[in-house]
């Protein structure tokens, strides 16, 4: 794996204990980031998407762990191995902020657009003057009608509007990494358009890198650059987004891509995923594999290197360099 300066996680594992048993929701996962990255990660409901953003966020709480092997590395910072208190300080919202789930209705109905930004500021201690400015550009910067919006309730918008005030929050202390979670789903597709372009914007005007978590391929297709597809919570391919969606070679990064018609054009080539659960044993995939070997049920696959793609499959095994 490369490194990089700007983000490295390295051998990360989360787990969730219920009852007596533990779920492992992210094993062993290993990537790096560049600033200005667009990174998607794709996977369905249950990969460990959602875990793993909210190991970086340090927002996993019980019954969720983190295997203490695991560390996260932003910018000479060891995330993981940060006092709490400092995290808060020092890299939540400044540095690493977060847009959730358009679904999730993060804004207090109670309190203005306007008093959303006052309240994130006067929590790390920047003043009211100091922030009525940036959070009129930055509800500008999401194509917001400021003397509309800025003194509306949230119940008052749509959801489309509520994402980009979100947004908008998200780049109130001008942080290098936010990491978006589902943040354009449940929209319709005209409004997730217009969000994205926003998104890509903000990336190109304002060099901020975002880590954006989608379970919609074409989403992550169009905003993204390079792409992590994640299949039971382990990353099972990684590479430039064009190259996976031309030429995917992890059969379910395939599958995924099939399985939508906006990529691979016509209807007639759209096939639903074999459904099944993640294999105990073996590659987890080997339930639901086209391609199914014998090695495939007994032994787990590691990465394979495919020139600048990672694959974790058998079929790689010899073509590996
Ligand atoms: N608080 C929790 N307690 C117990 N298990 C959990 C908890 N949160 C997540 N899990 C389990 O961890 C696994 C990964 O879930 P996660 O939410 O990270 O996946 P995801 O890919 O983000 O899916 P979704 O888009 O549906 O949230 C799943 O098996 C899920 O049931």
């Amino acid at each position: 794996m490369a490194s990089s300066d700007f983000l490295e996680v390295k051998n990360l594992s989360v787990s969730y204990r219920v009852y007596n048993t533990e779920i492992k929701a992210v094993k062993n996962v290993n990537f790096t980031m560049e600033k200005g990255e667009i990174l998607g990660v794709i996977g369905e409901s249950g990969s460990g998407k959602s875990t793993m953003a909210k190991a970086i966020l340090r927002a996993i709480k019980p019954p969720g762990f983190i295997d203490p092997s695991s560390k996260i590395m932003f910018k000479g910072k060891d995330l993981l191995s940060m006092k709490e208190s400092d995290f808060k300080k020092e890299v939540l919202w400044k540095l690493i902020s977060y847009v959730p789930q358009a679904s999730q209705n993060s804004l207090n109905n109670t309190m203005r657009v306007i008093d959303h930004f006052y309240d994130t500021a006067y929590s790390h201690g920047v003043s009211k003057e100091e922030v009525t400015e940036r959070a009129i550009e930055l509800l500008k910067l999401v194509k917001l009608d400021v003397d509309r919006v800025a003194k509306a309730y949230p119940f008052q918008l749509s959801g489309g509007m509520k994402q980009r005030v979100l947004i908008a929050l998200s780049l109130l202390l001008n942080p290098e990494l936010i990491i978006m979670d589902e943040a354009v789903s449940s929209l319709d597709v005209a409004t997730q358009k217009y969000i994205l372009d926003i998104i890509k914007d903000i990336n190109k005007k304002l060099g901020t890198s975002i880590i954006f978590i989608t379970h919609e391929i074409p989403v992550a297709a169009y905003i993204s650059t390079r792409m992590l597809v994640m299949y039971a919570g382990e990353i099972v391919e990684e590479g430039k987004v064009e190259e996976i969606l031309k030429n995917p070679l992890h059969p379910y990064s395939n599958a995924l891509i099939n399985s939508v018609p906006l990529i691979r054009g016509s209807m007639e080539r759209v096939k639903p995923i074999k459904e099944g659960l993640p294999s105990e044993k073996g590659c987890p995939f080997n339930t639901r594999c086209d391609k199914v070997m014998e090695i495939c049920k007994v032994e787990h696959p590691e990465i394979y290197q495919v020139n600048d793609r990672g694959v974790r499959c058998f079929l790689y095994a010899n073509k590996a360099k």
